[in-house]
């Protein structure tokens, strides 16, 4: 029998609902930390979040808390499942209970707006700390909730903690692998749910599955030539937290950034889609960063630039892809390995 690990989760949400319960199942101690009191309780009684994982079993060695020192005080990882928009603000309030032997997880897949930071970056920044990892991959929460088959990439340059995280999370249906590419698979996590956006878009709009092929395919090499730009290993696209994320985002309704595209084009106003949905479609704000980034390096994006024609300058869809299908004709793949390279 594994020794069972004290591990907090923060975030109340749907995948640190997920991530708390695998690591619970596999007989470890999970404090998952809530703002909600009302949902802590419900927790306690019904073993059940209803709002965000409905009929969801969980655990009896989940236990839900609104005490923060309670959950993080000497927990062997943390994994930190809250949004972008409050990522800051949380960890900042973790401090006064951490250590030096801790290991910090970010599972968002977002970029803070002032500062283009990840949130494994502000981590980093916040604790003072280098013994930060990114889990990312193609983890529908929902799915993992009914127990699909699931792959995800645990990130660190810290070997040990690596294989730690993913002995805390295997099991007979989450597969956990390893990468020393923090940035690269954080920056994947992020970008593809532009895209998904774009792609629910194109569903909504009843488009073939020629123009969902395309889509996908030049949003992977428009979301590499970014990330390269930016320092990244375009390899890293390749795998799971890259094109395996941005698959499953685009093609799955259960996606929230794909149900905003989709509730756009059906007639929806960003603000409507935006409130229906009721939970976080991090694509929104990453859009908006990304084109603005974009703009100042002079990376040609021609995706994100007519999503955001659409969203923010009342462009009609039909016109940003006739002006995209009519546009310079432009090389398929961008990245060749060269001889010599591994
Ligand atoms: N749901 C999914 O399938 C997956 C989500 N993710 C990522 O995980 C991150 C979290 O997403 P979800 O759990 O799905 O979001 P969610 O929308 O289901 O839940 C967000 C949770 O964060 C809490 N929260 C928001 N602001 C807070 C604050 N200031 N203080 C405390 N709690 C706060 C909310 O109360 C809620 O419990 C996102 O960045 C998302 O991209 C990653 C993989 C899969
Ligand atoms: O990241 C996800 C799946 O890997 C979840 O995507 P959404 O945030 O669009 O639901």
């Amino acid at each position: 029998m594994t020794e069972s690990v004290k591990i907090a989760v923060l975030g109340g949400g749907s995948f640190g609902t997920a991530i708390a319960n695998i690591a619970a199942e596999n007989g470890h101690q999970v404090f998952q930390w809530m703002r909600s009191q009302e949902t802590v309780d419900e927790i306690l009684v019904t073993r059940q979040n209803q709002r965000y994982m409905p009929d969801y079993h969980l655990n009896e060695n989940l236990i839900p808390t609104t005490d923060l020192k309670l959950a993080v005080e000497n927990a062997e990882v943390v994994f930190v499942s809250i949004p972008s928009k409050s990522f800051r603000s949380v960890v900042t309030q973790i401090r006064p209970y951490t250590n030096d032997s801790q290991f910090f997880v970010s599972t968002t897949k977002g970029i803070e707006v002032e500062s283009f930071k990840l949130m494994s970056q502000i981590i980093q920044e916040e604790l003072v700390t280098d013994q930060v990892g990114v889990l990312s991959g193609p983890n529908l929460a929902k799915e993992i909730a009914k127990r699909h088959l699931t792959a995800s990439v645990i990130a660190s340059s810290n070997d040990e903690k690596c294989q730690l995280v993913q002995k805390l999370l295997s099991n007979d249906y989450f597969r956990v692998y390893a990468s020393h590419d923090n940035y690269g698979v954080e920056l994947g996590g992020a970008l593809k749910n532009i895209y998904a956006i774009i792609s629910g878009l194109a569903a909504a709009l009843g488009l073939g599955e020629n123009t969902k092929s395309m889509l996908i395919t030049r949003s992977l090499a428009e979301m590499s030539r970014f990330a390269v730009q930016l320092g990244a290993n375009p390899m890293t696209f390749l795998g799971l937290s890259g094109v395996g994320d941005l698959i499953v985002t685009c093609m799955s309704p259960l996606s929230r950034n794909y149900r905003v595209g989709f509730a756009i084009g059906k007639g929806k106003n960003l603000e409507q889609a935006v409130d229906e949905l009721g939970e976080v479609a991090e694509g929104i704000n990453t859009l908006k960063i990304v084109y603005d980034k974009a703009e100042e390096m002079g990376v040609y994006m021609p995706l994100v630039s007519g999503l955001y024609q659409v969203l923010y300058k009342g462009e009609t869809v039909k016109d940003v892809a006739r002006s995209l299908m009519l546009g310079a004709h432009k090389q398929d793949v961008e990245f060749a390995v060269k001889d010599g390279d591994e």
